[in-house]
């Protein structure tokens, strides 16, 4: 199975604040796959949620500049490699999969992860969570991971609690596989109080938990610090953190 490719670049980690398994701040290539089964209504890489629609990716050509280089999808994986390789700025902390969603594309990704590891490189995995099978294929491939828990207003998809479950799920089976592991809820002004209990107690023992405004930013600071307090009740005040997308603001990808 030859993967679909959206990106590979080589930047920062903006995301993720300060709690453990976090990996805000540090230098990464993040290599983003095409195509989600969800549809968040602020995501911001849409134009890659379609992957049928994605005839092409780009590679980075030379370490955080923004200049690209095209390729037609499907990828190899070999070319994926070589595109991360000519990355590696020596100071390279993990190489982060995201998308789009990565485990969609599970054959290609457990391949590419494998190449990584053996390449001496740790792997961080960015995902939705919301196919803990196939997450538990690429569990002991995996270093760090930053799973989503989708809020009802982001309107990922119907079912949204039987999504919420799966997501907890796939954390669970990160963590027995032994990644350093965090949940990651994007917030709105809409984001009701009783459903972050409820993430709040599902997460409670298992993993902290970052709280990200949706870009651009609409709940207030007030709002966002009683979703803050209230998390911090049930899960206690190591487990919560605040984290926002700073690569926006520094204008880096
Ligand atoms: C584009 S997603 C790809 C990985 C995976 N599909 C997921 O949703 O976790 C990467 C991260 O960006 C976050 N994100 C996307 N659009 C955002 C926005 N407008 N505001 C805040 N966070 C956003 C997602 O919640 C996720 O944590
Ligand atoms: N700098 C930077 N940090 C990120 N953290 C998560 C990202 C993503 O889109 O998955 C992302 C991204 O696209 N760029
Ligand atoms: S799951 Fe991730 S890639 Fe898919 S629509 Fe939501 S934010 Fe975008
Ligand atoms: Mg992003």
């Amino acid at each position: 199975m030859k993967p679909v490719m959206a990106e590979v670049f080589n930047s920062w980690q903006g995301e993720g604040g300060s709690v453990p398994g976090s990996a805000f701040g540090r230098r990464q290539i993040f290599v983003r796959f095409a195509g989600c089964d969800l549809h968040c209504q602020w995501c911001d890489s849409r134009e890659y949620i379609d992957a049928s629609k994605v005839s092409r990716w780009r590679y980075e050509i030379e370490p955080f500049t923004g200049k690209f280089e095209y390729k037609p999808n499907p990828a190899s994986v070999e070319d994926v490699v070589d595109a991360i390789l000519r990355l590696d700025t020596g100071d390279i902390h993990s190489v982060s999969y995201t998308g789009g969603e990565p485990t969609l594309q599970i054959k290609p990704l457990k391949a590419l992860m494998g190449k990584m590891k053996e390449l001496g490189f740790d792997n961080f995995l960015e995902t939705h969570g919301g196919l803990p099978e196939l997450v538990r294929e690429v569990a002991d491939l995996t270093d760090y991971a930053s799973v989503d828990i989708k809020d009802e207003t982001a309107r990922a998809t119907e079912g949204w609690r039987a999504l919420v479950l799966r997501e907890v799920e796939s954390i669970r089976i990160l963590k027995e596989a032994g990644a350093r592991v965090y949940a990651k809820l994007v917030v709105t002004s809409g984001t009701k109080i009783e459903n972050v209990r409820w993430y709040a107690e599902l997460l409670k023992g298992l993993a902290p938990l970052v709280i990200q405004p949706r870009e651009p930013i609409e709940i207030s600071q007030e709002r966002l610090m009683e979703l803050y307090r209230e998390v911090a009740l049930i899960m206690g005040r190591r487990d919560v953190g605040l984290s926002f997308q700073v690569h926006k603001y520094l204008h880096v990808l």
